[in-house]
């Protein structure tokens, strides 16, 4: 990262939040926090990019030492660090353990606040509080309930921006309900509604290729586009996590935000300007012309446990037996506008398969004729991770004598073409636009709304027909129901491109 740069945003940081900064994170002892909020939080640290005088302070209602919390997230601070740094870094840190919707904890936790504040000599109208929602949806209204009462001081000029995590809400009804609660609690200007894939790099980079691109321009349409995949996969459970997970299924944990946020950025028209505002209506305008998802086109799935001793999503205690809990879903969405009339955007995700990828796949037409009838299709590979990538499946004669057509890969991976260039973490950077105040990468409410209503309908049909998910083993690709599903859509399954080795041409010739 050049020196200018980073200077430029620290100073937007320290223009913003002056005084410095104290950040919360409810719901520190969970999964979020320890593998990424804090890690986000000492990246930043590392860097140099938090304001003068930050404390973290950790709550949640389990019992934690400092020492204790600081062993459970080390572990997540990355590979090699330097133990110096990492000791400066959590002596920023403290833990206070309370309750989520209690009078007298919040009370307690003010003090604390304010004993660091104080410490620190925080002048009073520069006690600037960050809240960061790293907890299950249905204790966020308590929490920021409890903040807007005991937390924020009304009379003063400090700035209490709120970072709360999706999904918001379950449904377009608790969506709704949640939006006007909480707008009675905090302004819209101080609310971060996060989504981290927002902050991945190959999100960020989709308007680029998209817009900066002239020769992809006239081919991004329904004359020449046959579908769209956009996949998830992890190959891990959701061991431990059951208590959140079984609540809200794989549509709602990363559907109908995270791939739906891929989906607008890789569908929308051309916004007016590169502006939060402007993006985000244009996102809205394409949401709101996709078509409510059908329960016919969706199959659900859950994992069942494997030879290897993997266990099955209800093997896990905080898993209620018979859930009937989608850890993997397979949906299409038709969006019904001039450009993309007839082009199926098809999304999977799931857990516990037999790799982690996230990546969009872009399946142009059949090469028309009969000159070259019946060679591979091209398709634009943005792969989001892991390793960033971006490659172009690409008809090609193979070098030498033989004119037979061979499928290639122009190649951009990033480890290769960008070598010693460091990508943030999605969290490290979306953290740094809330301090510099800027909202450009979270989600706005109507974003929201426009979201719940094309998942709603499909997810209520899930629960009132009593869908039960197809079965699928721990480590594999998933239920076999899938191959007729995407051959009914007319996706074509291709080879892997060809790389052709150099030494095999020069023997060839
Ligand atoms: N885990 C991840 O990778 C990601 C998670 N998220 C989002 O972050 C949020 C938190 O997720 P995650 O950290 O995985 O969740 P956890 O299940 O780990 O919950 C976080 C903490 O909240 C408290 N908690 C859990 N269940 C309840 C409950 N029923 N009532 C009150 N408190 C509860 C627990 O703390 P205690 O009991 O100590 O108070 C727990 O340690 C979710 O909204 C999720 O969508 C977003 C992106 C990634
Ligand atoms: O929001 C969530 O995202 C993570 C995946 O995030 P990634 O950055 O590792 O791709 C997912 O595991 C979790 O279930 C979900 O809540």
């Amino acid at each position: 990262m050049p020196n200018s740069s980073k200077r430029i945003s620290s100073q937007a940081v320290h223009d913003h939040m002056h005084g410095g900064v104290t950040v919360i994170v409810f719901g520190a002892s969970g999964d979020l926090a320890k593998k990424k909020t804090f890690p986000a939080l000492y990246r930043l640290f590392k860097n140099a990019r938090l304001p003068v005088s930050t404390k973290i302070i950790g709550y949640a209602r389990s019992h934690l030492e400092d020492q204790a919390f600081h062993e459970k997230v080390v572990g997540y601070l990355g590979k090699d660090e330097d133990p110096k740094t990492v000791q400066d870094f959590f002596s920023l840190c403290s833990y206070v353990s309370g309750k989520y919707d209690e009078d007298d904890s919040f009370i307690n936790l003010d003090n604390f606040i304010t004993a660091s504040e104080d410490s620190r000599n925080m002048q009073d109208n520069q006690r600037n509080r960050l809240f960061y929602m790293a907890l299950p949806p249905s204790v966020f209204l308590d929490v920021a309930r409890g903040c807007s009462k005991h937390l924020v001081k009304k009379d003063t000029a400090s700035l209490y921006p709120i970072i709360i995590e999706k999904p918001f809400g379950k449904s377009l009804p608790t969506c709704n309900q949640l939006l006007k609660d909480m707008s009675g609690l905090f302004q819209e200007s101080d609310t971060y509604r996060i989504d981290h894939y927002l902050g991945k790099e190959m999100v960020k980079n989709i308007m680029t290729v998209r817009f900066a691109n002239v020769l992809l321009s006239p081919l991004w349409n329904n004359q020449h586009i046959s579908s769209v995949q956009i996949t998830f996969k992890e190959n891990f459970g959701t061991e431990g996590r059951g208590g959140y997970f079984d609540e809200f299924g794989i549509i709602r944990d990363v559907m109908q935000n995270h791939l739906l946020q891929v989906l607008s950025l890789l569908a929308m028209e051309r916004p007016i300007g590169r502006d939060g505002e402007a993006i985000r209506d244009e996102k809205v305008k394409l949401l709101r012309c996709v078509k409510p998802i059908t329960l016919e086109d969706t199959l659900v799935g859950q994992y069942v446990g494997n030879n290897s001793g993997k266990p099955g999503y209800q093997d896990d205690d905080t898993v209620p037996k018979g859930s009937r809990c989608p850890t993997f879903a397979l949906t299409t969405l038709w969006i019904d506008n001039e450009r993309w009339d007839g082009v199926p955007f098809i999304m999977k995700a799931g857990k516990a398969m037999e790799r982690s990828k996230v990546e969009v796949r872009v399946q142009f037409k059949k090469v028309p004729g009969s000159l070259f009838g019946g060679v591979s299709r091209n398709e634009l590979v943005l792969r989001i991770q892991p390793n960033e990538a971006i490659y172009l499946k690409f008809n090609n004669k193979r070098p030498g004598l033989s004119s037979e057509t061979l499928l290639t890969d122009l190649d951009l991976t990033y480890q290769e073409r960008y070598e010693n260039m460091r990508i943030p973490e999605a969290y490290e950077s979306l953290i740094l636009d809330v301090l510099k105040g800027d909202h450009s990468n979270f989600v706005r409410d109507d974003e929201l709304q426009a979201a719940w209503t094309i998942f709603d309908g499909m997810l209520n049909g899930l629960e009132e027909q009593e869908v039960v998910p197809k079965p699928y083993t721990y480590g594999s690709r998933g239920p076999a129901e899938e191959s007729a599903f995407l051959q009914r859509l007319g996706v074509v399954r291709q080879n892997p491109g060809y790389t052709w080795p150099k030494q095999d041409i020069d023997e060839e010739e």
